[in-house]
C-alpha cells in the first residue's frame, strides 16, 4: 500500500453488485483499481458506473485483489490469483467464511497472504446495476484471518474496509459462519417462506399488504442462486438455527391448537395465551438488541404519517417542507395502496421532533395522520 492514507492498487474480481460497489467507493477514496470478471459485459459495465479501469495484462501487481465472485467459486478464484501475484495480498467477501478458507487450502496456496472477510451490506438485487457508492457506510465488514495469515496482511484488508466507511471486527471463521447464520442466513430463509405464501393468494387479499408484510419480506426478492450457495455453504449452522426456530413453532403451533381446539386429544392447556404472548415478547427482546449503524447502540425513530397525493412533485415538495421546518430526516418509506390516488409517506424523525412536524407539516396543508 502507497501509504497510510490508503491509497493504492485494488484489483477487483467479480464485478456484481459488491465488486463494483467496492470499486465505486475505492475509486473514490483515491485508489487506483482495476477490475476483472469473466463476464466482459459485467466488467465494463462495472468501469461506466465509475468502479476502476479494466484490467489488462500489463497491468502491475496490485497490492490487495478482493475476490468478489459467487461463493461457490471464491476458494479457487482465491487460489488463482495468490498464484497469480505473488507479492499481493487476496481477500474475498464471500458470505461464507469456512467453506471457503477450505477451498484455497485444499488448492495448496500461500496462506499467509490469504485473509478472509465478508462486509455485512448488500441488497436484494445483483449485478452492478444494483452498486452504490455508499453500500458499506457504517456497515460491519468482518475480517476473518487464518491461522497462517500475516498479520501485515490483516492490516492492509482492515485498512481498506476502513476506507470505504465499514466498521470493522476480526472473527474467526468457524465463529463468523454460527453468527451470520442468525442474523443473516436465517433471515433469508425465513423472509422466503413467508413470501412464498403470498404465491397462490387471491388479488383482494394480496391488496391488503401493509408495512409490517414490506419489512419482512423485502430481501425475499434476493438472487435464488447466490444464496442456494450461501445456504448449502453454511449448512451445518443454518440447519441448528431453524432446528430451534422449528422447536418454537412447534410450540406456538401446539398452543393454537389448543386455542381454536383443532387438536381433538388436546385438552384446551392452560398457558396456551401466554405461549403466544412469549413469542412475541422473545421477538421484542431480540428485536430491541439489533444495532444502529457505526455498531452503536439501536437509535429509536418515531414515524409521522403523511398523506402524499399521486402526482408528479408531491414527494419533493413533502421533502422540502420537511427541511424547512427544520427537522432531519432519518428514514422515509412510501406505501402505495393499489389503485389509490395517494401514497402514505412514513417519515422517520427522532422522537422529540414528532409533535413539531406534525404541527409544521399540518400548517402548511399536508394531511398527516395522528
Ligand atoms: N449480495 C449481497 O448482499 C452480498 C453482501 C455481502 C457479500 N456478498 C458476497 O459477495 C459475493 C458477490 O455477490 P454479489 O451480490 O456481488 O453477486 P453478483 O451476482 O452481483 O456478482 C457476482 C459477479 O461474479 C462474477 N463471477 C462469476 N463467476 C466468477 C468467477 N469464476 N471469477 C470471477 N468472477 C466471477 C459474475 O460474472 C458477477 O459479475 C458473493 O460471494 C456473496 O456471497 C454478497
Ligand atoms: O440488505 C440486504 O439486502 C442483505 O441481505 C444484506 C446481507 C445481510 O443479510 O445483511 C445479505 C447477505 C450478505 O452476505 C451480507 C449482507
Amino acid at each position: 500500500m502507497a501509504d497510510d492514507t490508503g491509497a493504492g492498487r485494488v484489483r477487483v474480481v467479480g464485478t456484481g453488485l459488491i465488486g463494483a460497489s467496492l470499486g465505486i467507493a475505492l475509486t473514490r477514496a483515491g485508489y487506483d483499481v482495476v477490475l476483472h470478471d469473466p463476464s466482459p459485459t459485467a466488467s465494463a459495465l462495472a468501469r461506466d458506473l465509475g468502479a476502476g479501469r479494466l484490467a489488462s495484462a500489463d497491468d502491475p501487481e496490485p497490492d490487495l485483489v478482493v475476490v468478489a465472485a459467487p461463493p461457490d467459486v471464491a476458494g479457487p478464484v482465491v487460489a488463482a490469483e495468490l498464484d497469480r501475484w505473488p507479492g499481493a495480498v487476496v481477500t474475498d467477501v464471500a458470505s461464507v467464511k469456512e467453506a471457503v478458507a477450505a477451498a484455497v487450502a485444499a488448492a495448496g496456496a500461500d496462506l499467509t497472504r490469504y485473509v478472509g472477510s465478508h462486509p455485512m451490506a448488500g441488497r436484494e438485487r445483483s449485478g452492478a446495476m444494483a452498486a452504490r457508492a455508499d453500500l458499506f457506510e457504517g456497515r460491519a465488514w468482518v475480517v476473518v484471518p487464518g491461522a497462517s495469515s500475516a498479520p501485515a496482511a490483516v492490516d492492509l484488508v482492515r485498512r481498506v474496509a476502513e476506507a470505504v466507511g465499514s466498521v470493522v471486527t476480526v472473527m474467526a471463521a468457524a465463529e463468523h459462519d454460527a453468527a451470520v447464520a442468525v442474523v443473516s442466513h436465517v433471515p433469508q430463509v425465513a423472509a422466503s417462506l413467508v413470501a412464498a405464501r403470498l404465491r397462490d393468494l387471491s388479488d383482494d387479499a394480496v391488496a391488503l399488504a401493509g408495512q409490517g408484510l414490506r419489512d419482512v419480506t423485502r430481501i425475499a426478492a434476493s438472487d435464488a442462486r447466490l444464496w442456494t450457495q450461501i445456504l448449502a455453504g453454511n449448512a451445518a449452522a443454518v440447519r441448528s438455527v431453524l432446528h430451534e426456530v422449528r422447536a418454537d413453532l412447534d410450540d406456538l403451533l401446539a398452543a393454537l391448537d389448543a386455542l381454536t381446539g383443532t387438536d381433538a386429544d388436546a385438552a384446551p392447556a392452560p398457558g396456551a395465551l401466554q405461549v403466544v404472548a412469549r413469542s412475541i415478547t422473545d421477538g421484542n427482546t431480540g428485536q430491541a438488541r439489533i444495532p444502529g449503524k457505526h455498531g452503536g447502540g439501536p437509535t429509536s425513530y418515531a414515524s409521522v404519517v403523511v398523506v402524499v397525493p399521486d402526482r408528479p412533485g408531491a414527494l419533493a415538495s413533502l421533502l422540502v417542507d420537511i427541511g424547512d421546518a427544520g427537522v432531519n430526516l432519518e428514514d422515509l418509506r412510501i406505501d402505495h395502496g393499489l389503485g389509490l390516488p395517494f401514497g402514505l409517506a412514513e417519515v422517520a424523525v427522532l422522537p422529540t421532533a414528532v409533535e413539531h412536524l406534525h404541527t409544521a407539516l399540518a400548517e402548511r396543508g399536508w394531511r398527516v395522520h395522528d
